[in-house]
């Protein structure tokens, strides 16, 4: 006799963004419920899916007030032990920071899926859909992988996920890594875990959230907007330098100044792809170091931004600041290239 197998349990958090996008007159903007995007996917066998309708906005629109709401949604979500996992409907324009910050916070087997689209509710040749079936899918097949992002076939690891096309379907990538598996022809491919720091406490409710501010430097900057930062009450600064992590003699000092102040700074690139390094002076990542910067690693401007609120949200004393955020830059390495780091030393 066959066994009849009880369907997985998945919650779809709506947030809004182009998946939920209508037509308003002038343009488009988020304003379907949860319910109407789910109606226009097919929903993959073996799985009931439950709706909560969180926010309905253009992801550009996101804050992190909102994103701790989304967080807190999601713990509670899960404290239903019969849910097997979370999908997260969420605008890519800032989808990859969310999607982080959950990240950093996420302590649980299950997985939390974000996925969106790139076209509108109901277009014709819209990806909406298909990449609500396949987030469907992977959250109700997976384990221990984090938070993840699925879109246009790809399974991604929330960490070093970026949105690097504006209009096209394949819109995410790591561009220092692959993706960690793929979709097609029904099953999902897992081909690596991501590497993930220890997971943080979910920051009290009601806790303040710190200013944490981006600045770009080019080839005619001086440090005026990142002083304007600080004299906005910036308590976190990324400062997105050029190459490595190159700046001038003169945000050498004012970073300096804003770290002797308490600031945490952490510098991150303008470079699509590779890791942030310690290679010039006369201004460069050496000297931001040294004045008290952290290299983001390979993460961009947006989740290094998210990294150094997730430092200052946490319980660690300002002092330990910089040596947590080193911590939830710096993923691991994977075991193997830690055996090969091992013989090369
Ligand atoms: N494709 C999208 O989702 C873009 C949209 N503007 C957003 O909410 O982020």
């Amino acid at each position: 006799m066959e066994r009849i197998r009880a369907p997985k349990r998945i919650t779809l958090i709506s947030t809004g963004g182009t998946i939920a996008s209508r037509w308003q007159g002038t343009g488009y903007a988020a304003d379907a419920g949860g319910d109407t995007v789910l109606a226009s996917a097919a929903v993959p066998d073996g799985v009931a899916v439950e709706v909560v309708d969180l926010f309905n906005v253009n992801s550009s629109r996101m804050t992190s007030e909102r994103q701790l709401t989304l967080l807190r949604t999601v713990r509670e979500v899960l404290a239903d032990p019969a849910v097997d996992g979370i999908v997260v409907t969420h605008g890519t324009d800032t989808l990859e920071e969310s999607a982080f910050l959950l990240d950093l916070h996420h302590d649980d087997p299950r997985p939390v899926v974000f996925t969106g689209a790139q076209k509108p509710l109901g277009a014709a040749d819209g990806d909406g859909p298909g990449n609500m079936y396949d987030a469907l899918q992977v959250a109700a097949s997976v384990s221990d992988l984090g938070v993840l992002v699925v879109f246009d076939g790809r399974v991604h690891a929330a960490r070093g996920t970026v949105k690097t096309q504006t209009l096209a379907a394949n819109a995410f990538a790591d561009p220092s890594a692959g993706p960690l598996g793929r979709l097609g022809f029904g099953r999902v491919d897992i081909r690596s875990a991501p590497q993930r720091p220890a997971p943080l406490p979910v920051p009290a409710d009601g806790a303040l959230i710190p200013r944490v501010d981006v600045v770009m430097h080019h080839s005619d900057a001086d440090p005026a907007l990142f002083e304007a930062a600080l004299a906005a009450g910036a308590q976190g600064i990324v400062l997105v330098a050029t190459g490595a992590g190159n700046a001038t003699p003169e945000f050498v000092d004012a970073v300096s100044a804003a770290v002797r102040r308490g600031v945490l700074v952490a510098v991150s690139t303008r470079v699509q792809a590779g890791p942030l390094a310690e290679i010039y002076t006369g201004g460069g990542a050496v000297d931001l170091v040294a004045a008290g910067a952290v290299l983001s690693g390979t993460l961009r401007a947006g989740q290094t931004r998210i990294a150094v609120l997730a430092a200052l949200l946490s319980d660690a004393a300002p002092a330990a600041r910089p040596d947590l955020l080193r911590r939830l830059i710096a993923a691991p390495l994977p075991q193997d290239d830690a055996a090969d780091a091992d013989k090369a030393a």
